[in-house]
């Protein structure tokens, strides 16, 4: 039996429910054994980080700069390491667990820095005589529940942030992916973290985030995952009178102007839908394409496709690796079924397909002739399927962009600064991209979106402050 990776609870690593880890690419592969929580530790975790939360709000910039530096270094000098881990039990390519792993050390970087330039602002009193200081202090214990598509740098842009400010944390990974979490956990504990001021409980939502969701002592919730959870996170935190921040889904659309450079929107058609196994919120999922290029673009992408290879996460060569697991795939195959029974057509892929071992290995599908009305084109897929909607001009793809209930990244590829202009503009989303993928963003400036995507201040870079920091006003009378 593999040793059993456990809980982290005031300190202390704490046993429980065995349960195995699955490579999604070979489900004969066990990637280690992880200990589910139960709701009694997640309370008792909760306490701890109750406890914890004086010291810890008030210790030193550099005590707190040095352990984020300290997880940081360690993360990377580990990459390799931590990136096959990471591929192993998500499915995502090599390439892609070792960059994300790299984008994870970034991040602690990055808030190592923000504990030193944290600043508030001095102003004059409208009353003679009198200052007024506006400081920022950490909020409490904060809830981390994070989703099994970005087993590390999301954990790393939550985790970061709440430590850097002083908030001691409570976290909880996806079930499906504990293995780069519980890593992270164990970096943060080596480099020095007082007792309770991080800590790890796996498990499943229905138990584990249920428990959090239900404790009046989480001062904060932060929650990437699905619009349904996201709901139940939000009524939950507004019974308990806390903050909360939700990154959920996206139907992003990437418009392609018949000006556009072809292979920069092929590439950043592949890129965006496909790479990852589709599997981000901010995959194009929506190819909003003008007439004069369309039959060009669809053909162009469609080789690219067949160039691509979908095998093994770990093997050299793979392009896409497999879908994270069997609900997922079986989540992916029924809207395949669903476009084609809407209309749309599948030119390419949408087939399960057998490599040497047992894994969810899906060919990427191509719709063409999909409208915007279609369900395929509304509702979130998460996997590798994407619908081309052919448009008249820019007006009709800026419109068919805007028209869906979500809003986390939107993307053009045009050749003319007229356009790219009045996209960035009027485009109705949290992240805009021009010639670019609209998934894949870079680690310091802010994330999230707007409509049903997003809630609550962003994640990411400085704008991290405003969730995890509350704002205190200060007037003084010498
Ligand atoms: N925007 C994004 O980045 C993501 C979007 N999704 C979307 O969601 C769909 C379903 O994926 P899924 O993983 O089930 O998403 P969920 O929203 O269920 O999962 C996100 C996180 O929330 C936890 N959770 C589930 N139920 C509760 C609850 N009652 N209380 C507190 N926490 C809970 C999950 O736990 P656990 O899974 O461990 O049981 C996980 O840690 C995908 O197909 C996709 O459409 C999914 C992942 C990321
Ligand atoms: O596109 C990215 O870089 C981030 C995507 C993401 O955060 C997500 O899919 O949850």
């Amino acid at each position: 039996m593999p040793e059993l990776h456990k809980n982290l609870i005031a300190g202390e690593w704490v046993d429980g429910e065995a349960i195995p880890n699955i490579n999604p690419s070979n489900t004969n592969d066990i990637v280690g054994q992880y200990a589910r929580a139960t709701s009694d530790d997640v309370k008792r975790a909760i306490a701890a980080a109750k406890a914890a939360f004086p010291a810890w709000s008030r210790s030193g910039p550099l005590e707190r700069h040095g352990i984020l530096r300290k997880a940081s270094d360690e993360i990377l000098a580990r990459k390799d390491e931590l990136g096959r881990l990471l591929s192993q039990e998500e499915g995502k390519t090599l390439a892609e667990g070792i960059g994300e792993t790299i984008r994870a050390a970034q991040i602690f970087d990055f808030f190592a820095g923000e504990v030193l330039r944290l600043a508030g602002e001095t102003l004059p009193s409208v009353r003679p005589g009198i200052t007024v200081d506006v400081t920022r202090e950490g909020v409490g214990v904060v809830g981390v529940i994070t989703p099994w598509n970005f087993p590390i740098a999301i954990p790393a842009w939550k985790i970061a942030p709440a430590l850097a400010y002083g908030n001691t944390v409570v976290f909880k990974p996806a079930d499906l992916v504990p293995g780069s979490s519980w890593a992270i956990v164990d970096i943060l504990n080596r480099a020095g973290l007082p007792k309770g001021v991080l800590n790890l409980v796996m498990g499943k939502g229905s138990v584990v985030g249920q428990a959090m969701l239900d404790s009046p002592d989480l001062a904060a919730i932060t929650f990437t995952g699905s619009t349904a959870t996201g709901k139940r996170v939000a009524a939950a935190s507004i019974e308990h009178n806390r903050k909360f921040q939700l990154e959920m889904g996206g139907k992003n659309p990437m418009v392609v102007l018949d000006d556009a450079d072809l292979a920069t929107a092929v590439e950043a058609c592949a890129n965006g839908a496909f790479f990852s196994t589709g599997q981000r919120c901010t995959a194009s999922s929506r190819l909003v394409v003008t007439e004069g290029i369309h039959d060009k673009f669809v053909g162009a992408l469609t080789d690219r496709l067949k160039s691509l290879v979908v095998d093994d996460a770990l093997k050299a060569g793979t392009h896409i690796g497999p879908v994270v697991d069997g609900n997922q795939l079986a989540q992916d195959e029924s809207y395949i079924d669903i476009g084609r029974k809407e209309g749309a057509r599948l030119v390419f892929g949408g087939e399960r397909l057998n490599r040497e071992t047992p894994g969810f290995y899906l060919q990427p599908a191509l719709f063409t002739e999909a409208t915007n009305e279609m369900r395929i084109s509304r509702e979130e897929i998460f996997g590798p399927v994407a619908s081309v909607i052919r448009v008249k001009n820019y007006d009709e793809a800026l419109a068919v962009a805007n028209d869906t209930p979500f809003g986390l990244s939107s993307g053009i590829c045009t050749s003319s600064l007229k356009h790219a202009h009045h996209f960035k503009r009027n485009a109705e989303a949290g992240m805009v991209m021009v010639n670019l993928p609209t998934a894949g963003v870079d680690f310091h400036v802010p994330f999230g979106g707007r409509k049903g995507s997003s809630y609550g201040p962003r994640e990411q870079g400085r704008y991290a402050a405003e969730f995890y920091t509350m704002v205190k006003t200060a007037y003084t009378l010498p």
